[in-house]
This record gives structure tokens, sequence and C-alpha cells, in this order.
């Protein structure tokens, strides 16, 4: 099996030590790997570099797309980056008003991808907008309704039917559970675990909270300073730190 993203010596940095450098990794179709550290440590630089949203100073961060090619994503054009991101990939936003439109209906966020992709029909994006509330437990009389009129767990599950109704490939996301109750943070988890594993996601998910990596993540790379200290299976590395920082992070010293 060939690598779904392949990341080569990936560096952003703003000043010394802030940002990422050069990070290389291999992600597999189906696989969840997480990026833990302390705040600071360039989790976020990172995964805006690995999803295009931000040009790295270097590194290469290829792509193998559904048909099978290669697709260097920043000697894309910003167009077919685009379209990756709209089509194959998705992210979900910490604060789901930064990834939902407040402005229109649950529905029609739903069905703004499938949209964008050339379906007109209003039967089907009507029926796909009920399937996805239904995935992700919302009430599906609620289809008319304005996300913000949605309680923070249901604006981010709704997020997440956003991103999911297009059959993307691979999910970036950065802290889903950030802004939530913790009662609320384990429901969304059990949901978006369930999903992930049905639809054989691949994700790389980025948080500071463990217990998340522990829960979703099948693999984590360590963050300090710019810099992946220690990478390796999420057991592992938890159960058994060999770096010292990740010692210190796994004994909750520098955890918030
Ligand atoms: N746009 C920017 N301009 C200048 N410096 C930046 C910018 N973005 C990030 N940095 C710096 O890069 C370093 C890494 O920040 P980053 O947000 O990637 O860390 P993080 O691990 O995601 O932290 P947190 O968990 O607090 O979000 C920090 O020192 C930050 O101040």
């Amino acid at each position: 099996m060939k690598p779904l993203l392949t990341v080569r010596e990936l560096t952003r940095l703003y000043g010394t030590d802030q940002g990422c450098q050069a990070v290389s990794f291999d992600l597999f179709p189906g696989e969840v790997l997480g990026i833990v550290g302390e705040s600071g440590s360039g989790k976020s630089t990172l995964l805006s570099v690995l999803s295009g949203r931000s040009r790295p100073d270097g590194g290469t961060v290829s792509y193998l797309d559904r048909d099978g090619r290669a697709v260097d994503l920043y000697s894309a054009s910003e167009a077919q980056r685009r379209t990756l991101l709209r089509t194959e990939w998705g992210f979900v936003e910490q604060n789901p008003r930064d990834g939902l439109r407040m402005g229109v209906s649950a529905g029609a966020n739903i069905g703004e991808r499938l949209m964008a992709q050339g379906l007109r029909h209003y039967g089907q994006l009507r029926q796909a907008g009920l399937d996805w509330l239904a995935q992700v437990e919302i009430d599906t009389q609620r289809i008319d309704d304005l996300p913000r009129t949605f309680s923070g767990g249901m604006q981010q599950r709704l997020q997440i039917a956003r991103n999911l109704v297009s059959q993307p490939r691979l999910l970036f996301m950065d802290e889903p559970t950030g802004g939530l109750d913790v009662s609320v943070q384990a429901h969304l988890l059990d949901l978006l675990r369930g999903l992930v594993r049905e639809l054989q996601l691949a994700v790389v998910i980025v948080t500071h909270d463990l217990a998340v990596a522990r829960l979703l993540a099948d693999r984590l790379m360590v963050m300090r300073r710019s810099r992946v200290v220690e990478a390796g299976l999420t057991d592992q590395i938890l159960d058994d730190p060999q770096h010292a920082y990740s010692q210190l992070l796994v004994s909750s010293v520098l955890q918030p």
C-alpha cells in the first residue's frame, strides 16, 4: 500500500524554533496521526502547511489522489489546492464558527460541498442533509435552522457532517473538542471515532489533550519547539515514552 500523504523536511519558521522544521512522515489510507505537544510547539503551524493553507519555507507534501496520481501540493496551482480541499480533503476547525456558514441553514451547510461538486438536484441535496444530520445525531427537524441556534457540541457535529458529506479521504482537525464541556467532548469523540473507522478516513489531528490522542490516534508525533522529538505508535509513546520531553508530557507536568 502506498502512503496517502508523503511529507519530507517540511519547514515553516516565524522565528528561531518558532513554527515547524524538518518534519517528515508518511500517512497511510485509514490511518489517524495525532500531533501533540505543549502550546507554542508548532502543531497548528504544521497543520496549516500540511493542509495547503500556508506555504512552507521548504520541504514537500505529496498527496496520492483518488485517481492514483501523486500531487505535489506546493507545485500545484492555487486552484488545484482549493479543489483538493473542497473534494478529497476536509478541515475541521477548533471553533465551529470558523468552519460553518453561520448565515445559512444546517441543510445548506451540509449541501454546499455537494453543490460545489455539481450536484443540483434539490431532493438529493435535501436527502443528503437529512442523512448527515442523522449520522451526526442532530434532530433532522432542525435542517432549516441556522447553526447559531445550535449548541457548541451540535455546531461541531454539523461542521463534521459538512466536511464528510463529500466523502473526503483525508481529514485535518485542529483541537476539534477544544472549546466543549467534558461530557459533550466524550460524546463527540465517540462519534468521531465511529465515523473515522466506518469511512476508513485518514486523519491528521492536532491536540494538546493526550486522552483525545489515545482515543483517536494510531500514531503520534510529539512536537517541541518546532521539531518532532518522538514519533511512534500511540500506545508505545503514551505507555513508554523514550524522549525526556515526551516523558514530561505524559506525566502531565506540561499539561494545561
Ligand atoms: N502567523 C504567525 N506569525 C508569527 N509567529 C507565529 C505565527 N503563527 C505561529 N507563530 C509562532 O510560532 C510558534 C508556534 O505556534 P503554533 O500556533 O504553531 O503552536 P501550537 O503548538 O499550535 O500552539 P497552541 O497549542 O497554543 O495553538 C509560536 O511561537 C507562535 O508564536
